[in-house]
């Protein structure tokens, strides 16, 4: 089955839900024009990494994020990926990732696992417990949000659930480019899978981000990249190429869990 993906790699007023809508708005009008299947938002596109005044600007249980992915879905008949959402919980603020089916229904969420200590998230955000697995049109995908790419294990523990791509939503500065484009073509080749990585352009008072969302096939081929710049990435996905794969190095067969 193919997929056509569009990734917003969108800048974010920093701690402007407001105008952040409109500009998300914006974009999912202008991707619509090329129909995709699948549209990708970045991580914490609401209110980006003005994590000092979240208790002002948190969505309470991601309610207005949910109508937003809930009619959208059903204005443009499009899957969403929704980046992620300050969500206020009884937990504390999780960082979520939120999925919505081209009906409009809620298809799951992921909140970030793995806090991000040089960007201050221990500090004001709550760890999630999820597992981040949902189905799209009958097929297995995983959402990971930005730092949880440098833990392999975990991305494995998706993979061997049979996923056959991994959605990545990010805010990932410019100085570690480079780490972000090794870890996301290792993950793919390491999990035979597409990796489909939406991150932010722009900057903040604290960190200028990196663009190059990318859409990675299961041999590490890179099917597209962005620039550093505010732009919609478009690329097709075709998940026949997982099987493919996998049944030519079947490391999935050839794994010996039992030494390590
Ligand atoms: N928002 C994040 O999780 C950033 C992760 C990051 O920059 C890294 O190097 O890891």
């Amino acid at each position: 089955m193919k997929f056509k993906i569009a990734c917003l790699q969108m800048d974010i007023a920093f701690g402007n839900p407001e105008k952040n809508y409109h500009a998300a708005s914006r974009m999912i009008d202008m991707a619509s024009s090329q129909k995709p299947d699948i549209v990708v938002l970045p991580e914490l596109w609401t209110t980006g990494y003005d994590l000092a005044n979240l208790d002002g600007t948190a969505d309470e249980g991601a309610q207005e994020a949910k109508v937003f992915f809930h009619e959208a879905a059903l204005k443009h008949q499009t899957h969403f990926i929704g980046g992620s959402v300050a969500n206020k919980t009884e937990a504390g603020i999780e960082n979520t990732m939120l999925i919505f089916d081209k009906e409009g229904e809620f298809a799951g969420k992921y909140s970030k696992l793995h806090l991000f200590r040089l960007m201050d998230e221990h500090l004001y955000l709550a760890a999630g417990k999820d597992k981040g697995l949902f189905s799209l049109d009958g097929h297995k995908f995983a959402g990971l949000i930005c730092y949880d790419i440098r833990f392999p294990e975990w991305v494995r523990a998706h993979a061997l659930q049979d996923v056959e791509a991994l959605f990545i939503v990010a805010e990932w500065p410019i100085q570690r480019l480079e780490h972000w484009r090794a870890l996301l073509i290792a993950r793919a080749i390491e999990n035979q899978c597409f990796v489909i990585a939406c991150n932010r352009a722009g900057a903040d008072p604290n960190n200028t981000f990196a663009g190059h969302s990318m859409v990675i096939g299961p041999w590490g081929d890179v099917i597209a990249e962005g620039g550093e710049g505010e732009e919609i990435l478009f690329a097709e996905i075709d998940l026949d190429q997982v099987k493919e794969a996998r049944s030519k190095i079947p490391i999935f067969t050839d794994r010996r869990p039992e030494l390590y």
